[in-house]
C-alpha cells in the first residue's frame, strides 16, 4: 500500500481562511495587522519566498512592506531600517531573509530585530524561550511540521523521532517541539555514523539536510510518517526533496510532498505568527 499524502497546499489554504476571518476581526478593533520583509540580494528562490510571504498577507487582509537592496548594500543602511521597524508600532512583525550577502553578519543581523517582532523565531532570546518550552514565536518550518502531525493525526507521545539536519532554522527548533510534545529525539547530521540505522529506527523522521533524494526507501521503517523539508533544484529545474519520493512512498504510512508539503506551511505560521503579534498588543 502506497503512503498517505499530507498535502500543505490544503492544509494551509484551510488555516489561512481562519486566519483572514481573526485578521478582520482584528482589524475591526484598529489593529490592522503588518509584516515588514528586508530581501538583501538578488537571490532568485528568496525573490519567490519574499514575493510569496507578500502575496500571503495580501490574501489573508493583512499588511506588508517590503525592502528590497541590493547585494553589495552597506549593513549599516539594514541596520538602521530595521531599528526604523523596530521603533513603530504599526508594524507587529519584521522578517530578514535569508541567506544573506556573505559581507553581512548574519547571526548581529537577526539580534537586531525586537524579540517582540521577530515573528521567524530566530532571535536568542527567541530560541531560549522556545528551549525552556514557552515559546513567544515558533520558527515557521517546525511550527509547519507540528500543524501537519496534528492535521495527520500522528500519535506524539513516546514515539521515535528522528530529524536528518541539525540547522538553527529547522533542525533545532525541530527536536525542541517534538520532545516538548514526549518524542524520543535523535537529531542526525553530516558527522553520524550509519545514518540508516537511525532512520529506520523513526516512527517519525524528519528530513531537513538539503541533499536531493538521499532518505530512500529502504531507510525507513514500513508505516513511518515521513517530513521533508528539503528543497532541492534539480539540473532539469524540477524541485525535489531530501526524500527519495517514489520509493519512500511504498514504504511510508504518511508523506509529504515536494512542492506542496511543508513549504507553503512555512509561510501560513509566519502569518499566523504576524496575526499572534498583532493580537498582543490588545492585550
Ligand atoms: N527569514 C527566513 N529565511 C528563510 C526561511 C525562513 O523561514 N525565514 N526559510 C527558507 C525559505 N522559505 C521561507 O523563507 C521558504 C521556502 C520554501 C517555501 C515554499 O513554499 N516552497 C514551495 C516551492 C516553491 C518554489 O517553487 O520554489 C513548496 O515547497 O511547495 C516557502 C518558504 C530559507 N530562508
Amino acid at each position: 500500500m502506497t503512503a498517505t499524502i499530507l498535502d500543505g497546499n490544503a492544509l494551509s489554504a484551510h488555516l489561512r481562511t481562519e486566519l483572514a476571518g481573526r485578521v478582520a476581526a482584528l482589524t475591526a478593533r484598529g489593529v490592522q495587522p503588518c509584516l515588514a520583509v528586508i530581501l538583501v540580494g538578488e537571490d532568485p528562490a528568496s525573490a519567490v519566498y519574499v514575493r510569496n510571504k507578500v502575496a500571503g498577507c495580501e490574501k489573508t487582509g493583512m499588511r506588508s512592506i517590503k525592502d528590497v537592496y541590493a547585494p553589495d548594500v552597506d549593513p549599516a543602511v539594514v541596520f538602521a531600517r530595521i531599528a526604523e521597524l523596530n521603533a513603530d508600532p504599526a508594524v507587529h512583525g519584521i522578517l530578514v531573509q535569508l541567506p544573506l550577502p556573505r559581507h553581512f553578519d548574519s547571526e548581529a543581523v537577526l539580534e537586531a530585530i525586537a524579540p517582540e517582532k521577530d515573528v521567524d523565531g530566530f532571535h536568542a532570546e527567541n530560541i531560549g524561550a522556545l528551549m525552556q518550552g514557552n515559546p513567544r514565536f515558533i520558527p515557521c518550518t517546525p511550527y509547519g511540521v507540528m500543524k501537519m502531525l496534528e492535521a495527520g493525526h500522528v500519535p506524539l507521545k513516546g514515539a521515535e523521532a528522528v530529524i536528518v539536519g541539525r540547522s538553527n532554522i529547522v533542525g533545532k527548533p525541530m527536536a525542541m517541539l517534538l520532545l516538548a510534545q514526549s518524542c524520543t529525539v535523535t537529531v542526525c547530521h553530516s558527522q553520524s555514523k550509519d545514518l540508516a540505522f537511525h532512520t529506520r529506527r523513526a516512527d517519525i523522521l524528519v528530513a531537513a539536510v538539503g541533499k536531493a533524494k538521499m532518505i530512500t526507501g529502504d531507510m525507513i521503517k514500513p508505516g513511518a510518517t515521513v517530513i521533508d523539508v528539503g528543497i532541492n533544484r534539480l539540473p532539469d529545474g524540477k524541485l525535489c526533496g531530501d526524500v527519495d519520493f517514489e520509493s519512500a512512498k511504498e514504504v511510508a504510512g504518511l508523506i509529504t510532498p515536494v512542492p506542496g508539503g511543508v513549504g507553503p506551511m512555512t509561510i501560513t505560521m509566519l502569518l499566523t505568527n504576524t496575526l499572534e503579534s498583532a493580537e498582543r498588543t490588545l492585550k
